[in-house]
C-alpha cells in the first residue's frame, strides 16, 4: 500500500465569476521508504497542494490518503519541515527544548522522549549545541534543528516546503546529503517539494513534474540513479543530466490546464 496517495485531487479558490481553478487533477502516490520531490513552474499551485496534504485545507474534490486513512485536519503522522526555519523555531527555546516540544502530551515515557531527542540531534550533527538559542546559530544550522525536530516526532512522512532555498549553496548541499543520510537510516519516507531541478533529481527516488495551473501531473520521472548519491559523482552521471534536462524541458514548456479538454477526457461513455 501507498504511504501517501493522492487522488484526482482539484482545488477552486473563490466561487463564480471570481473562481480561480488551481488545481485541476492531481494525482501521484508516495511509497514507504521513497523520497518524491515535486516540481513545477512558478506559481503551480505547490503551496495549495501542501496545505492540503496536510490537512490544513479542505480540497474541493479528490482525496488524499495516509496509509489509506482520507486526511482530514491535519494528521497525526505527519511532519513538515518549512523554508522559513525562523519563523518554524521558538526563539525563546533552547535547540533541545525545540526538539522536545512536539513529543509533549504523546503519553511518552521520559527515557523514550531523552533517547530520542538525543538520537535526533546527533543524526543531524548538532551534539553540542543542545543548550543554544537558535539566534546562537547559523540559517543552516537552524533548518538542521527543525529537520531534528521533524525526525524525533517519527512520523510516517515527512513534507519538506523548499526547506533550502535559504541558505547558501555549500550549506543546501550539506542540507540534502543530510537528508539522504536520514533517509536511509530512519527509513523515512518524504515529499520533498522545491524550485531546484537539480536538487528533485538528486534527492528523489521519483519526480512529480507539475503544469501551469490549473494544474496536472505532466509526468512522474523515475530516478534510475544509484542509491548512494554523490554531489560531483551523481551529478556527472550520464543519467543525471538526462533527466534534469528532461525535467528542465517539461518545466519550460509547461502547459496550462485545459479544463475543458480535461473534463471530455473523463466524461462517462455515452450510452
Ligand atoms: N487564496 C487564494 N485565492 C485565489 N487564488 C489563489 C489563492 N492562493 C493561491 N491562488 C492562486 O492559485 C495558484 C496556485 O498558487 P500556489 O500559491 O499554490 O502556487 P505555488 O506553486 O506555491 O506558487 P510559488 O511558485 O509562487 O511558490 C496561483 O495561480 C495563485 O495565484
Amino acid at each position: 500500500m501507498a504511504m501517501l496517495d493522492v487522488a484526482q485531487l482539484t482545488h477552486t479558490y473563490g466561487a463564480g465569476a471570481k473562481a480561480h481553478r488551481a488545481l485541476l487533477d492531481i494525482s501521484f502516490s508516495v511509497r514507504p521508504g521513497e523520497l518524491v520531490s515535486i516540481v513545477g513552474p512558478s506559481g503551480c499551485g505547490k503551496t495549495t497542494l501542501l496545505r492540503t496534504m496536510a490537512g490544513l485545507m479542505e480540497p474541493s474534490g479528490g482525496a488524499v490518503s495516509l496509509e489509506g486513512d482520507r486526511i482530514v485536519g491535519v494528521p497525526e503522522g505527519l511532519a513538515m519541515v518549512f523554508q522559513d526555519y525562523r519563523g518554524s523555531l521558538f526563539p525563546w527555546l533552547s535547540v533541545e527544548a525545540n526538539v522536545v516540544f512536539p513529543l509533549r502530551g504523546h503519553g511518552l515515557e521520559k527515557d523514550d522522549i531523552a533517547a530520542r531527542v538525543r538520537d535526533s540531534i546527533a543524526a543531524v550533527g548538532l551534539t553540542g549545541f543542545e543548550d543554544r538559542y537558535p539566534s546562537q546559530l547559523s540559517g543552516g544550522m537552524q533548518q538542521r534543528v527543525a529537520i531534528a525536530r521533524a525526525l524525533a516526532y517519527r512520523p510516517k512522512i515527512l513534507l519538506m516546503d523548499e526547506p533550502f532555498a535559504s541558505v547558501d549553496a555549500q550549506t543546501r548541499e550539506e542540507l540534502e546529503d543530510l537528508v539522504l543520510a536520514v533517509k536511509a537510516r530512519f527509513g523515512m519516507t518524504i515529499l520533498f517539494v522545491t524550485h531546484d531541478i537539480d536538487e528533485s533529481v538528486y534527492l528523489a527516488d521519483r519526480v512529480v513534474v507539475l503544469s501551469k495551473p490549473p494544474t496536472f501531473v505532466q509526468t512522474v520521472l523515475d530516478v534510475d540513479l544509484p542509491a548512494e548519491r554523490d554531489q560531483i559523482a551523481t551529478k556527472e552521471h550520464p543519467e543525471f543530466i538526462r533527466l534534469r534536462g528532461e525535467a528542465a524541458r517539461l518545466i519550460r514548456s509547461a502547459p496550462h490546464g485545459d479544463p475543458e479538454a480535461h473534463a471530455a477526457a473523463h466524461a462517462p461513455a455515452a450510452a
